[in-house]
């Protein structure tokens, strides 16, 4: 028998990898010659450089970059093992936290940093390139990771615009030709964290601004820098950004990969799933076992244990989730391909109890479950 255990982790109380490393303990107690493959998952948030790097080997490579407001900062990103792919959080280099200590800076805080991450894994030779974003301190479009990649933001005088997203309402035109090769041959991809749009009373500026520091004016100033971005792109040919959905991420910075990188969009849990190989890894599957804290209504969107079951019932494998808690309604989930769900509570017990006992707790409820599979 096979059993993939691909769970994300249980916040709070076990990493990704501790919670396939219980579930595997209880596979074997039920089923000891059980083949199990672990695939620990993440869906694009926290943990998901650690998953990619546990599934395809390679280093966290530290990079020294641009904070969103111009200071230099130390990054991380995700190599894989064999250089031909890489994982890029956008909060590393362009996160909000990093500027906490200094007064908000909403209209000029820019994404430069991520680029300067993702220039440095191209150089080393990715090809392939997960860019995970998401708690920006920015509203700019993404035009400052697309300068680090040698796009140009120029005014109606010719002249290159700073950096941030007001700036932007001075755009008169793109200039990508200096574009290196390499990064013109590169794959990339977006997880992002939210659907909204780029523009409008749901777009990035709206919704994401006032906690960034923007004032009621200054989003409304940032959103029509936007749409200039957009107006911009969608003007030399490239597609238009402006309602798609997920364009507003971290700032904007969705509908800048897009319109200028030919980025796809996606959720991030299938992303994550594609980069660590769980696909190939449900090839002959008897059962898979996903997870999460808590598995409820909410746990359809776009988040591990849906992507998981979705890519599980492609296959006609049956999947099922252990969670600390787990609450209705789940026809969703059902709907998606999630045979049954299970809490690891063995009792009345606090959350405190729960977290505390979530491994062994973990092992018992996976060993009762996978007994209804064995073969
Ligand atoms: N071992 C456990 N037993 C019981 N409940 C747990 C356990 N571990 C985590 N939880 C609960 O599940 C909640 C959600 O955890 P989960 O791992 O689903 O995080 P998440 O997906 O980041 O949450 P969110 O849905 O807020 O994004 C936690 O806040 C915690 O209260
Ligand atoms: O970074 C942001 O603006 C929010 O996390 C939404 O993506």
């Amino acid at each position: 028998m096979k059993v993939v255990v691909a769970p994300d982790s249980f916040k709070g109380s076990l990493s990704a990898a501790q919670v396939c490393a219980a579930v595997a303990a209880g596979v074997r107690r039920a089923a000891p010659d059980a083949q199990v493959a672990a695939v620990p998952m993440a869906d694009g948030g926290e943990g998901t450089l650690d998953c990619f790097l546990s599934a395809r080997g390679g280093d966290a490579v530290e990079v020294a970059a641009t904070d969103p407001v111009g200071r230099p900062v130390k990054a991380r990103y995700a190599l894989s093992g064999d250089g031909r792919s890489a994982v890029v959080e956008l909060a590393a280099a362009s996160g909000l936290p990093l500027v906490e200590d200094v007064p908000p800076d909403p209209m000029n805080a820019a994404t430069t940093g991520t680029g300067e991450l993702i220039a440095d894994a191209v150089r080393r030779g990715a090809r392939d390139v997960l860019v995970c974003i998401g708690g920006s301190a920015s509203t700019d479009g993404g035009a400052g990771l697309l300068r680090a990649l040698g796009v140009r933001f120029l005014d109606a005088a010719g002249g290159e615009l700073p950096p941030g997203g007001a700036a932007l309402a001075r755009l008169a035109s793109i200039d990508d030709s200096g574009v290196p090769e390499e990064v013109r041959a590169t794959r990339f991809r977006v997880a992002c964290d939210v659907t909204n749009p780029l523009v409008g009373p749901d777009g990035a500026a709206a919704v994401f601004g006032p906690q960034k520091g923007a004032s009621p004016g200054q989003v409304a100033e940032l959103d029509a820098a936007l749409a200039v971005f957009a107006d911009a792109v969608a003007a030399r040919g490239g597609p238009r950004v402006h309602d798609l959905p997920g364009a507003g991420a971290a700032g904007g910075t969705c509908g800048g990969l897009v319109g200028l990188l030919g980025a796809a969009p996606s959720g991030g849990a299938l992303l994550v799933a594609e980069a660590v190989g769980l696909p190939a890894a449900l090839d002959g599957a008897d059962l898979v076992v996903t997870g999460e804290g808590r598995v409820d209504g909410q746990s359809a969107g776009g988040k591990v244990v849906s992507a998981v079951a979705a890519l599980a019932r492609d296959r006609g494998v049956p999947c099922v989730a252990l969670a600390g808690g787990v609450a209705g309604p789940l026809e969703e989930l059902h709907a998606l391909g999630l045979t049954a769900a299970f809490s690891l509570a063995d009792g009345p017990r606090t959350l405190e109890e729960l977290k505390a006992g979530a491994a062994p707790l973990l092992a018992a409820v996976a060993e009762q479950a996978v007994r209804l599979f064995r073969r």
